[in-house]
């Protein structure tokens, strides 16, 4: 099935519930702090269904039509559908949304190519998929424990309640779950939740290894927003990324939630809990999703770039080129280490299935947590005081003497005066707003911390070869003859 924008919107009207501060938003798609972004996110259902975008966005089985993101890859082919499909969307929104629909999505696709992995609960996993692909159901995750309670016994000792999310209670029907998890990005907008651990646990944290997934409106479960962003954006020309792109936050407190059998992948098994990402393809079609992603905020990043010397007419500047010609080689170094995951797919997990090139994958991953900051840097340099140049709204052009003088002496040869604050308003949005800062934050964790980033890249390096190479070389010399037999007596 293929939800519209329409249809996605009237499944967010569910009674869930969401708290902003102490306020409960009782409809996402009208409350101020939500509307623009679920906005965004039912123009990603509506492109999907769109009758010209059926063929590089849908595919077909067994008579039945489903979003792209759903596709298990059997060959390149495939590979290269898929990429298009993250690539129309992340296009959309500008790579805005880190969680859109075919994140999550695509983990649940990955896994299912070898369900084997999950045991008993395999059949749960592929019933699963099927609901997600039939439904076109909008999942995010909260997949890390709560900061400071990832060792339990600390809050033992001080004879503390213990916060993380875990199984309090099960009986024939299913789990009972309660405590915290962190940080459903997307959840405002999303109609499921997969609840899991994407860091190991300990051998004592069986009751925490608990992977299932709860609807956003299921009893018991709380959503708390972080501050919403879109709120305080006015308009899309003063804020043009805040106003339609804030994706939300929230952290996720289950309060005696029941979670049915069908519903439960992982239970009372910590090693488990996290090998289900490592084991199956899961984390790779995710992730690359994440690359992909990235790629389009960086192109705009760089187009911006671009523009914004264009308008002063720094362009002309040799050192300042040299500025545009190194963000221009980021963007070609990523794109083409993306492109490098299909060229180099892996006929991997299971037999007639392939996937991405997981170590591609993973230094693109690696590459980006470690360069974000350092290209909005250079964006915002290239700025210099321009974006405070500008008056602080558009209503200065509602005076007929302000907008005399703002026209006159804020235009550049380049540029009008209104087109120049257009362009650093969007400049700004970008490098300095909170929703910049929010992004900085998400670019730093969303796949973790950096030192979990790296780990998946030294998992998955052929080391033996790496070191084969140096061995050639120093098999290639030996010791000195004189020395050798000074070392031999
Ligand atoms: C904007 C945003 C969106 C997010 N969205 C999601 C989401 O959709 N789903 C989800 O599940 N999670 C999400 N997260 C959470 C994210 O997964 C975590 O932030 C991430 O795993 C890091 O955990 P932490 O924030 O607790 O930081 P910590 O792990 O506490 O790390 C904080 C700092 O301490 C350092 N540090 C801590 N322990 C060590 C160590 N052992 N060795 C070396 N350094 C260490 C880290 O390098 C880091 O600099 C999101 C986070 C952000 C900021």
């Amino acid at each position: 099935m293929l939800k519209t924008g329409a249809e996605h919107l009237e499944s967010l009207r569910d009674g869930r519930t969401i708290y902003v501060g102490n306020e409960r938003v009782t409809d996402v798609t009208t409350h101020p702090a939500f509307r623009q972004g679920a906005q965004s996110i039912a123009s990603i259902y509506d492109m999907k269904c769109a009758p010209e975008n059926r063929d590089r966005m849908t595919f077909e089985e067994d008579g039945e039509r489903y979003s792209g993101y759903f596709l298990r890859a059997r060959n390149r082919a495939d590979l290269e559908f898929r990429h298009g499909v993250h690539r129309a969307i992340a296009d959309k929104t500008y790579g805005m949304f880190g969680r859109s629909p075919d994140h999550v999505s695509s983990f649940v696709t990955g896994m299912s190519l070898n369900p084997g992995v999950f045991g008993k609960y395999a059949s749960n996993l592929l019933a699963y998929y099927e609901h997600m692909r039939k439904t076109d159901s909008y999942a995010v995750y909260a997949v890390v424990p709560p900061q400071a309670a990832r060792n339990p016994e600390i809050y033992q000792k001080l004879n503390l309640p213990v916060p993380t999310l875990r199984v309090v209670r099960e009986d024939d029907d299913g789990v009972v779950i309660s405590g915290t998890k962190m940080l459903a990005t997307g959840a405002a907008y999303a109609n499921e939740i997969w609840i899991g651990n994407l860091i190991p646990l300990a051998p004592d944290q069986s009751k925490q290894s608990i992977t299932c997934v709860i609807p956003c409106n299921a009893p018991g479960l709380q959503l708390w927003s972080r501050k919403p962003l879109g709120r305080e954006a006015t308009s899309d020309f003063e804020n043009p990324l805040s106003y339609r792109f804030d994706e939300s936050d929230s952290m996720v407190l289950c309060d005696e939630v029941k979670v049915p059998w069908e519903k439960v992948f992982v239970h009372d098994d910590p090693l488990l809990a996290r090998q289900i990402y490592v084991d199956t393809a899961g984390h790779t079609y995710g992730n690359h999703q994440s690359n992909v992603r990235f790629l389009s905020k960086l192109q705009l990043i760089v187009g911006l770039a671009s523009k914004i010397t264009k308008a002063s007419g720094a362009d002309q500047v040799p050192a300042v080129r040299e500025t545009l010609g190194k963000l221009a080689a980021w963007e070609a170094t990523l794109s083409g280490v993306i492109m490098g995951q299909i060229q180099s797919a892996e006929s991997w997990p299971t037999e007639g299935h392939v996937c991405f090139n997981r170590r591609y994958v993973y230094a693109a991953l690696n590459w980006c947590t470690e360069n974000h900051s350092a290209i909005v840097d250079q964006l915002r340099e290239l700025c210099g005081g321009s974006v405070f140049q500008m008056p602080a709204d558009i209503s200065v052009m509602a005076d007929p003497g302000l907008r005399n003088s703002f026209e006159q002496y804020w235009a550049t040869p380049q540029l009008a005066a209104v087109d120049r604050m257009k362009l650093y308003k969007l400049a700004w949005d970008l490098t300095g707003s909170e929703f910049a800062g929010r992004h900085q934050q998400y670019e730093k964790f969303y796949a973790g911390a950096s030192f979990v980033v790296r780990n998946y890249t030294f998992m998955h390096t052929d080391w033996k070869f790496l070191e084969g190479v140096a061995d050639r070389l120093l098999s290639s010399y030996g010791v000195p003859d004189a020395y050798a037999e000074t070392q031999a007596s």
